[in-house]
């Protein structure tokens, strides 16, 4: 089956089941991305307490880890959901944000690594990079790099030391297993300027994966590409950040087979 259709079947499939999405994410995008999953037709959940993560991400379709505003407690709930979720072979999605900017976040993006068995990592260039490299430090939450063949080499050998799938937004999205790479060509510049767009894609790249059995390689792709042209199509509505993010949410609901048809922008290689 080609990508495309691939991508309209994973849509549909997220509309018709309403997969639960567990999230235990940052305080700043808690609501912007139980939004864009509620949008997309996913229905999301926000759950960081110790006491009943391990029975949330057991009911999950996905669990969605993110570490933009960390606290000890968290990590341990972290670890505790994604115990629960390899027991019953649902996927996790780690959005190791901020990663390189301080050593406390790429030393606890490390430890949920190894610690756990991680589906797909979804982050920027410089927070990808810098779980791949030692010596690579970032100033905070968004990229100062943008792709490079060193960025695709470090994302291939991540990939193949944790078994997990690596993918990374910006320009041109770039999804890499160790063997195989993809680009996504979808999505506008705007996207940098509201803030959690990227968290809210790692949210739906969960839901994606949530409803694709083995297959999550180009499940990943197909959220990434679903996701920028959702961002192309807001921005035929606004090129302000404000206007623009409640047009993006619109067009997460909105969008279906059809525009997928006429807009995914997938390549190998
Ligand atoms: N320069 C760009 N041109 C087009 N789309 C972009 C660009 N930079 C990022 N995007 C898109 O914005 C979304 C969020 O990615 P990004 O800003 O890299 O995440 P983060 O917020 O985690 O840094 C992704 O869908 C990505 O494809
Ligand atoms: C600004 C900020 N600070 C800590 S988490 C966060 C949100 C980051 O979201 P995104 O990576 O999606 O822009
Ligand atoms: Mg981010």
């Amino acid at each position: 089956m080609d990508l495309k259709e691939t991508a309209a079947e994973l849509l549909g499939k997220i509309r018709t089941n309403a997969p639960l999405v567990h999230n235990i994410t940052n305080f700043v995008v808690m609501n912007s991305s139980a939004n864009i999953l509620l949008a997309l037709g996913a229905s999301p959940v926000m759950a960081h307490s110790r006491r009943e993560v391990k029975e949330m991400a057991a009911m999950a379709g996905a669990l969605v880890l993110n570490i933009g505003t960390l606290e000890e407690k968290w990590i341990e709930a972290m670890l505790l959901a994604a115990e629960a979720a390899n027991e019953r072979g649902i996927p996790v999605i780690l959005d190791p944000v901020g990663a390189g900017a301080t050593a406390y976040r790429s030393k606890v993006a490390e430890t949920i690594l190894r610690k756990t068995s991680v589906s797909v990592i979804r982050g920027n260039a410089s927070e990808v990079l810098s779980l791949a490299v030692d010596d690579v430090r970032t100033k905070g939450v968004d990229s100062s790099l943008s792709f490079s063949d060193e960025i695709v080499t470090a994302a291939g050998a991540l990939a193949r030391k944790y078994g997990c799938i690596v993918s990374i937004s910006g320009e041109k999205d770039l999804v890499a297993d160790g063997d195989r790479v993809l680009r996504v060509a979808n999505g506008v510049p705007l996207m940098t300027r509201v803030t959690g767009l990227g968290c809210g894609l790692s949210a739906v790249t969960g839901a994606f994966c949530s409803v694709a059995g083995e297959d999550l390689f180009n499940a990943v792709a197909a959220a990434y590409g679903f996701y920028g042209l959702c961002g192309e199509l807001a921005h035929e509505v606004s090129d302000r950040p404000g206007s623009f993010y409640v047009a993006f949410v619109d067009a997460i609901h909105a969008a279906g087979a059809a525009d997928i048809h006429t807009r995914l922008k997938i390549e190998s290689g």
